[in-house]
């Protein structure tokens, strides 16, 4: 389990974090979304035990994460958001390093990801791209079987099928009862993924909320209908429902009342298609940021 308390971090510039508290309990994916600069990675170098908080505290499984780090590397995976792999080394050298510091005898799991992921470990990691970068950090983050996993924007780089095969990653994990924290600006990652989204900005939580219930909250509010006759959208336009606007046959209303009673009035006249706009979570979060910014 992953628990921030009360974490405050000020740098000299008046940034950084303030009284952010989260909790991640096991077997959950928690989604840790916010626009650039919010503050994201510099909670999750809190988590790794790179930074010291000025007040407050982050644990992992009960272990402090500053005092105690060197016992949380060994429960841990983690993709950073910004990869520097040691110039000159192999893949091979690399995992094999990172293997040698985990105390990690068998092969198997990584031979699996390295499968899974389809990365050729035979080019040096100079030459390789930003997303056999990101595939080769995947594989070290996953390869000991880690209880809790920590994952700094993972997929930026990869391809769409890749992206697809991330998730199934992360959902087989999940099933396997892991910890994991995402930290994103890829909605969609997140869309498929997270159990419960936090959203930060400059520093501080906006709201903690489980996605289905963030989704909710702006559940369907618009119905968009498209007659076949300009004569029958006039008459909905004057029916006592409210349009909130309409051009050509197509008009928007606003579902503020009991939805058998509005699509009991437009079933009256013949109907070309009905779109009810789905809720995504971009839009959520960017009603959050607005309302905050406002
Ligand atoms: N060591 C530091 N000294 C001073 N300011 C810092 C330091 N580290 C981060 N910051 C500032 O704190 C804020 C949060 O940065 P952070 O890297 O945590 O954001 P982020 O949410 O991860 O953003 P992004 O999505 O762009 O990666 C930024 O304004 C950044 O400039």
């Amino acid at each position: 389990m992953i628990q921030i308390d009360h974490l405050t971090k000020k740098f000299p510039n008046q940034k950084g974090l303030f009284d952010v508290s989260i909790q991640v309990d096991m077997g959950q994916i928690f989604g840790y979304l916010g626009p650039n600069g919010a503050g994201k990675s510099t909670t999750i170098r809190h988590l790794m035990g790179y930074m010291q908080p000025d007040t407050g505290k982050a644990t992992i499984n009960g272990y402090d994460c500053w005092e105690e780090s060197d016992k949380i590397h060994s429960i841990l995976g983690y993709v950073p958001g910004e990869i520097a792999f040691v110039e000159g080394m192999t893949a091979v050298d690399f995992l094999d390093a990172m293997a040698g510091m985990r105390n990690l005898k068998s092969n198997t799991r990584r031979k699996e990801l390295i499968e899974t992921f389809d990365l050729d470990m035979r080019v040096p990691i100079r030459k390789m791209s930003k997303g056999m970068k990101q595939k080769l950090a995947i594989i070290n983050a996953f390869m000991h079987d880690p209880e809790v996993i920590i994952l700094d924007e993972p997929s930026s780089g990869l391809d769409p099928l890749m992206q697809k095969t991330f998730v199934d990653l992360l959902h087989k994990e999940k099933s396997k009862g892991k910890t994991i924290l995402i930290s994103s600006h890829i909605f969609s990652e997140l869309e498929d993924t997270a159990d419960t989204i936090a959203i930060i900005r400059k520093g501080r939580i906006i709201t903690v909320q489980e996605l289905s219930l963030l989704k909710g909250e702006m559940a369907a509010n618009r119905y968009e209908v498209e007659f076949y006759r300009q004569e029958d959208l006039q008459t909905i336009v004057h029916s006592g429902l409210v349009v909130q606007s309409h051009s050509g046959n197509k008009a928007v209303i606003s579902v503020d009342r009991e939805i058998s009673e509005i699509l009991e009035q437009i079933s009256q006249y013949p109907i070309k298609a009905l779109d009810i706009p789905r809720q995504r979570l971009e839009d959520v979060f960017m009603k959050y940021y607005y309302d905050e910014e406002a």
